[in-house]
Order: structure tokens, then sequence, then C-alpha cells
């Protein structure tokens, strides 16, 4: 199937996968645009990665629609391959080979690569060019899963929790990288644990839990209006008051207009985070995996 630029990077609708019993992927819909950058949250066992998986190619679904460039993942070919680029969650095998040559070598399997050196450069392995894969530490090893992931120029890249084992260094300098490709052009997904990787990366966010999403949105307006409401607190009559407003502003005229100097005054926004641990608990998230859930 040819592709038009305008058609959606990816579309998937009723998506769902099963493990025996377990319903791993269970009617999950996600459309991202060319250029978008969307990150996928979710606690663990959510169905995240068994999603990318099937929209690499890696995985065959149960049922649902899905087009990832046009085409379908399940039957695409080698040309459709050549146009994504994936990261996956730490691989072992090639260890014996060195930054440099591994790099060289996967940039062969593309019609029009990026330069294998900006790459290393781009990753900030440089210095490690000539060390085998297998003696890279952890966060190291990963830069290079990255630079195999973009080596080819993707017009569209996967990035399943990229940054794990990262030092925060190490994460920001891959923050600026994964910037630098938005600005090429380059749609991405990415799965996360960490929300200020969302937050500062993502034009829009997807929660997934028990296989279905469950939000979505910029990371500045998930959940609506009702999740981010401001708390305004402030002390009266020898005891702390909250009250949950659309309006804050209102209130602390209000109040300023009633006591003059508001005793204890305290106007708290949302986070990211609080709003994320809400819609997890709307979706019957159970607390242990709502705590293991944030990083
Ligand atoms: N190959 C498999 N065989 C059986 N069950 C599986 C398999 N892969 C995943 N599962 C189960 O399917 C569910 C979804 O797993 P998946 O790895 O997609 O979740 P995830 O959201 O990526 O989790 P994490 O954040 O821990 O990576 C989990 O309950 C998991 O145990």
């Amino acid at each position: 199937m040819t592709t038009h630029p305008s058609t959606p990077a990816i579309e998937v609708t009723g998506l769902r996968k099963r493990y025996g019993d377990k319903r791993a992927v269970d009617g999950l819909d996600l459309q991202v645009d060319r250029g978008e950058i969307v990150a996928i949250l979710g606690p663990n066992g959510a169905g995240k990665t068994t999603t990318v998986e099937i929209l690499e190619g890696y995985r065959r679904r149960d049922d649902g629609v899905v087009r990832v460039l046009g085409d379908d993942p399940a039957t695409a070919g080698r040309a459709w391959r050549s146009r994504i680029g994936v990261v996956l969650q730490g691989t072992d095998d090639l260890a014996e080979a060195s930054v440099g040559e591994l790099v060289r070598h996967f940039a062969r399997f593309f019609p029009s690569p990026r330069d294998a050196d900006e790459v290393i450069d781009a990753v900030g392995l440089r210095e490690k060019v000539r060390t085998r894969a297998r003696q890279l530490s952890g966060g190291q090893r990963r830069r290079l899963d990255v630079a195999l992931g973009i080596v080819g120029r993707p017009e569209l890249l996967f990035l399943d929790e990229p940054t794990t084992g990262f030092d925060p260094q190490a994460r920001r300098s891959f923050w600026d990288l994964v910037e630098s490709l938005r600005s090429d052009g380059t749609t991405i997904l990415l799965t996360t644990h960490y929300l200020e990787e969302a937050e500062r990366l993502a034009d829009r966010v997807v929660v997934v839990a028990g296989g279905t999403v469950v939000a979505q949105g910029p990371p500045d307006q998930l959940g609506g209006r009702t999740a981010r409401r401001a708390v305004v607190r402030w002390d009266e009559d020898g005891r702390t008051h909250e009250v949950r407003t659309d309006a804050p502003t209102h209130v602390v005229a209000g109040l300023a207009a009633r006591l003059d100097e508001i005793p204890g005054l305290q106007v708290l926004r949302p986070t990211l985070e609080d709003v994320y641990l809400g819609l997890l608990q709307d979706a019957h998230v159970p607390a242990t995996e709502r705590q293991e859930a944030v990083r």
C-alpha cells in the first residue's frame, strides 16, 4: 500500500491480544499523527510492550485493525521495515562487536542512513567507539540501542522505556537528542515510567491500564478540567481548610475580602503525577501497582 504523508503514522482500532486467559491488550484504540511525539504511560503489565511489539510487527494480534505508516505490520515487507526505527528493551546479541562496528553495520541495512559517527556523537558514545558492546555499562548499552534505532533515519521511531538505567545527566542528553529528532520531523512513540520524561518530551500522553486506553491528552491537559482543579488551602479558626476549585483566584479574592491577610495560604496545582495516579485509581488499578507505576 502506498502511504500518503497526511495519513496518520499509527492507526489502531480495537486491538486485542491474549496470552492464555490473560487479556494483555483488550480493545485498545490509538492514533499518532505525523511528527507527533506520543508517550504511553501505564503500570507494569498494562499492555504497553505488547502493543508496541504488535505495531513493530514483532508480535501477532488476535483482533483489531492496525496501520503503521499505512501498512499492516503483520504483513508489511522490508521496505516498510526500513522506514521504522526500533529501540527494544535491552537486547544482548552482537555483544562482541564494537560500538563503531555495530552502528556502521546497522546503517548498511537502510536506503538513506544517518552518518554513523554523527549518531555515535549524538548519543554521547564517541569515547566508546572502539569498546565492545558487552563492556558497556547499562546506560551506555541503552544509548547504543538508541543509536541503532535512529541510524536508519526512520520516519517513525519506537522507544520502549529508552532511559531506564540512565543517570540524570545521561537522561537529559537523551532528551536533547529526542528534541533534535523532533525537529527533523521524526514521529516518535515512547513508553516510559518517568513522568518527567513524558512531560518534557510528549505532545500527547496516552494512559493505558488493563490493556486499554483510560485517558489521553497533552501533558498539561490530561484528565480534563476536573482532574486539574486547583486546591486552595488556608488556616482559619484553628484548623486548615481546603477547597477544590476551577477558579482559585476567585476563592482567594473572597478570602482576602473577608480575612484581609490569609493565614497559611497555599494554592496547589495538581502535578502530572497527581493526575496520573488519580486516573489509575479511577481505572481500579490496585494501590501497590499504582505506587510502582511512578518513577
Ligand atoms: N509472552 C508472554 N506470555 C504470557 N504472558 C505475557 C507475555 N508477555 C506479556 N505477558 C503478560 O501480558 C500482560 C501485559 O504485558 P506487557 O509486557 O505488554 O505490559 P507492559 O505494560 O509493557 O509492562 P511493563 O511496564 O512491566 O513493561 C502482563 O500481564 C504480562 O505478564
